[in-house]
């Protein structure tokens, strides 16, 4: 008889590739995990106060970058943050990141931006490494093949004084994506067409690897967005495979290996895709070959729907739990069963944030706004200060201006509008963010969630449209 493979040698996915090859020692079922790599915002003091307070040092500075994005203006940075509160946070980041010798992009080094957005965009995120931060939307780094994740604050303390964490091994769960995408439409609505299927919490307690020919055929961008929303799936992490695509990506950027340097982390990096054979606890399939461009009408990232849809009738459930939420959430959102989505108006529309504040969801929603008028107010967020530089080289500035909407400095802004970026109560958005959860974006705000084109379409229209059919609204 054959002896079994040894653990190692067993078919094995990405996921548990890259777990152990970080596990430092295991206790009461709880894993001691490397961290490779620490991204630090303007939320994180209350890390650097607890670790101040036990008379204790960062370990690893040299692992770790910083920026400020939650709490950071998007109009007149010049004259600095007006808010007391606001401006205590970003300045408390720039002095605690000093005395620990962590790298720090200023509000006005043009690196600045979202965390989500910087990581990848300067090469910090790499394929095959452990990469944390103190906020949610980590999985964002997944679509470059890491394995990220959101961690509470506490945690940020441990990271800091580590360079470990302490996880349980989360449960595999394989979303495979076929078909071949309709043109025009991208990683945002492949992302809400996963969620609208397996529902918010549908990915609880997994780590999901996005697989399959439509997420394959994706850019490095489309991917980001997809990863980015895994946790709106209730999913730890969201991840996928490195490819060529990824390694394009990521060739030449600050942070990534030059040289025979490169080549041995190519050679590791090809390693990393799931063994032929190996096994997930559980596996999804989505077929996006005939969705149309999708978005939320509800509270929850899970009430998306194509935009040739209506919004729906909480009253057909039969789950007693879900037609109570469902009903509360149109209730706040203001809609009536039945409505066609493309009717709905809109007050606001914000195309920005980790999820959709990409170069190549700047020149989408430019494609869309190119020699129209917004018809009600627009805010253009680019996600980093190299994207907004970039954006401007291409003109994409004046074709959004000429259109009528707002050009801001980037930031997380209107996304969750802790930079005081908000709408009032009752006005209603079309955002290309990722949450549309009760008061995100202001007291009695109500966001729906879409991509940026469906996001500049429904500015020049007024209301939801299908931006692919434009000339005939
Ligand atoms: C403020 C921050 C910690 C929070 C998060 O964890 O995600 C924010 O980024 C969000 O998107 O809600
Ligand atoms: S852009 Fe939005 S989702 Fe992303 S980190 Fe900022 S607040 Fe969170």
């Amino acid at each position: 008889m054959t002896p079994p493979l040894p653990a190692t040698r067993q078919p094995r996915t990405i996921i548990d590739k890259i777990w152990d090859a970080h596990v430092i020692t295991e206790q009461n079922g709880e894993t001691l995990l490397y961290v490779d790599r620490h991204l630090l915002h303007d939320g994180s003091f209350h890390a650097f106060d607890a670790l101040k307070a036990e008379g204790r040092k960062v370990a690893r500075p040299a692992q770790a970058i910083a920026m400020p994005d939650h709490y950071v203006p998007t109009t007149g940075r010049r004259f600095g943050i007006p808010v007391a509160d606001y401006r205590n946070l970003v300045d408390g980041l720039v002095a605690n990141t000093a005395e620990a010798g962590i790298t720090h992009f200023g509000m006005d080094d043009p690196r600045q931006g979202i965390v989500h957005i910087v990581g990848p965009e300067q090469g910090f995120t790499q394929p095959g490494i452990v990469l944390v931060c103190g906020d949610s939307h980590t999985s964002t780094h997944g679509a470059m093949g890491a394995f990220a994740f959101g961690i509470g604050a506490s945690e940020v303390k441990h990271v800091l004084a580590t360079q470990s964490i302490w996880q349980r091994r989360p449960k595999t769960m394989r979303i495979d994506v076929t078909g071949t995408l309709p043109q025009g439409l991208g990683g945002k609505d492949i992302i809400l067409a996963i969620i609208g299927q397996i529902t918010a919490a549908g990915a609880s307690g997994h780590a999901v690897e996005y697989a399959g020919p439509a997420i394959r055929a994706l850019s490095m961008e489309g991917r980001l967005t997809v990863c980015n929303m895994s946790i709106e799936a209730g999913a730890r992490a969201g991840l996928i495979a490195p490819d060529d695509t990824t390694f394009e990506y990521l060739a030449g950027r600050p942070y990534a290996p030059k040289g025979k340097y490169w080549d041995a982390a190519l050679a590791h990096w090809r390693s990393l895709p799931t063994d032929d054979g190996a096994q997930y606890a559980r596996t999804v399939t989505v077929d996006v070959s005939n969705i149309a461009p999708m978005l939320t009408w509800g509270t929850s990232p899970e009430d998306a729907l194509p935009i040739d849809g209506r919004v729906p009738d909480p009253a057909t459930l039969d789950d007693p739990v879900r037609r109570e939420s469902k009903t509360k959430a149109l209730e706040y959102m203001g809609l009536k069963p039945g409505t066609p989505l493309s009717e709905i108006e809109v007050d606001r529309v914000f195309i920005g944030s980790c999820t959709n504040g990409r170069i190549e969801d700047l020149r989408a929603a430019a494609a869309v706004a190119r020699g129209r008028k917004a018809k009600v107010p627009a805010l253009v967020v680019a996600g980093s200060g190299l994207i907004k530089a970039q954006a401007e080289a291409e003109g994409l500035d004046r074709v959004f201006i000429e259109a009528g909407f707002e050009w801001r400095e980037p930031g997380c802004s209107m996304c969750v509008g802790m930079n005081g970026d908000t709408m009032s109560a009752g006005m209603r958005s079309a955002s290309t963010s990722n949450r549309n959860f009760e008061g995100r974006q202001g007291k009695g705000a109500r966001t729906h969630l879409m991509s940026p084109s469906m996001a500049a379409a429904a500015a020049v229209t007024g209301h939801f449209t299908d931006f692919r059919r434009l000339d005939q609204a």
